[in-house]
């Protein structure tokens, strides 16, 4: 056993098939009386259940949730907290609703329970995320940790099939990269492998019966171990490369991260090989990397950059902005092994150690 540091986080989850209900004792838990419902435009009948649900304790509706927060919607939604004498904020969908709440905690300490209707696992980590003037500025900060999530998995029923496979492995790059943190702990690691298996079972699951109540439960189970790894320890390569390729090239976050992981992988297995013997265990493969990859190619998510944005001539601004402030990594960054693992994400090739 190596050394370790592990601190734990405070976390109330609530986990079940038609536990929103609960929410009004929640609310009523936390000593609140008003609150704010966040959600994109689009999930706008969700939070007018929300609201509905809530009664008297209800505040209003900001409906203006982005994806990577802008800072113009963080400032619009503080206002209309402030306004309308919010004392909580309920964030019902996504990682980006949900990154909208931490906007308006992290300037108010606002207290804000979350509902997940994706895997992205935003919920479980005290991380925000702001983009203001086309840069993303994340931080960690135990004010935006929600104080409460409630994971209902009929609410997920209708997130698109191609959705809920990238989202999903959004959530097992968490925990992929947990495994071999430089900051991970023997607690984080069985959650992590725990929640690559979960949902190694449940996505294909929720690909053939995509309103089984059954797949759903399992895929959240899985989003809330891997976003409690995400919360705990500190990410690595994969997780850098998709920060680049979300934030400066504006790819989609649950996509990118689907197309990376595997290559990522690939260039770190033979630096990290017990994280890759759990990964490929989880799996019920032999190779963590070629494990990923045939998951996502059975899901039919796509598996090549070039297919969501990305062109050819991105690829070596997107090496240069990788290199600077780089997150540890169990292999140091080398980088034309990098410019080799880029073009493969980008051709969409099967991933190859390097
Ligand atoms: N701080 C953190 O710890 C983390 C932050 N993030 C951040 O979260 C964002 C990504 O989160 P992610 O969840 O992938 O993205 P979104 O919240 O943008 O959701 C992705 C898609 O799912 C759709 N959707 C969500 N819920 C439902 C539903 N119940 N039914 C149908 N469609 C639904 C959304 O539709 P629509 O837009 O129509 O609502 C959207 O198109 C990024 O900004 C990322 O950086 C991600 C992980 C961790
Ligand atoms: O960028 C953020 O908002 C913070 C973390 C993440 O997005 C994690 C991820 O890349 O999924």
């Amino acid at each position: 056993m190596q050394p370790f540091l592990y601190t734990s986080q405070p976390a109330r989850v609530i986990f079940g098939a038609g536990k929103m209900a609960q929410l009004g004792q929640e609310i009523e838990a936390l000593g609140a009386r008003r609150a704010l419902v966040l959600c994109t435009p689009q999930q706008r009948d969700s939070a007018q259940k929300v609201m509905r649900l809530l009664g008297d304790r209800a505040a209003g509706i900001f409906d203006q949730a982005v994806m990577h927060v802008p800072i113009e919607s963080a400032r619009e939604a503080r206002e209309a907290a402030r306004r309308l004498d919010a004392d909580c904020a309920v964030a019902i969908g996504g990682g980006s609703t949900t990154g909208l709440g931490k906007a308006i905690a992290l300037d108010s300490g606002l207290p804000i329970i979350a509902i997940p209707t994706t895997y992205a696992g935003s919920e479980m980590t005290p991380i925000y995320g702001i983009t203001e003037a086309g840069v993303k500025k994340t931080g960690r900060d135990m004010r935006v940790l929600p104080r409460t999530v409630i994971y209902d998995p009929e609410l997920t029923l209708g997130l698109p099939v191609a959705l809920s496979a990238t989202s999903g492995i959004n959530a097992i790059a968490h925990a992929a990269e947990g495994l071999y943190s430089a900051d991970g702990n023997p607690v984080m690691a069985l959650m992590a492998e725990e929640g690559i298996r979960a949902l190694g079972q449940a996505l294909p699951a929720i690909v053939r019966d995509p309103r089984g109540l059954a797949g759903r439960a399992d895929a959240l189970y899985g989003a809330w171990l891997c976003g409690t790894v995400l919360g705990h320890v500190g990410m690595a390569l994969h997780h850098k490369l998709c920060h680049t390729l979300g934030g400066s090239f504006n790819l989609p976050h649950a996509e990118t991260h689907t197309i990376v992981l595997p290559h990522a992988l690939a260039y770190n297995g033979r630096a990290a090989p017990d994280a890759m013997r759990r990964i490929a265990r989880a799996l019920g493969g032999t190779d963590a990397a070629q494990a990923v990859y045939d998951l996502a190619r059975a899901l039919g998510a796509p598996l090549a950059l070039r297919d969501i944005g990305l062109r050819q001539q991105d690829l070596d601004r997107t090496l240069d902005i990788a290199l600077q402030n780089q997150y540890p990594n169990p292999r140091p960054l080398e980088r034309e092994a990098l410019r080799r693992l880029l073009q493969n994400a980008f051709d969409g090739t099967r991933p190859s150690p390097d």
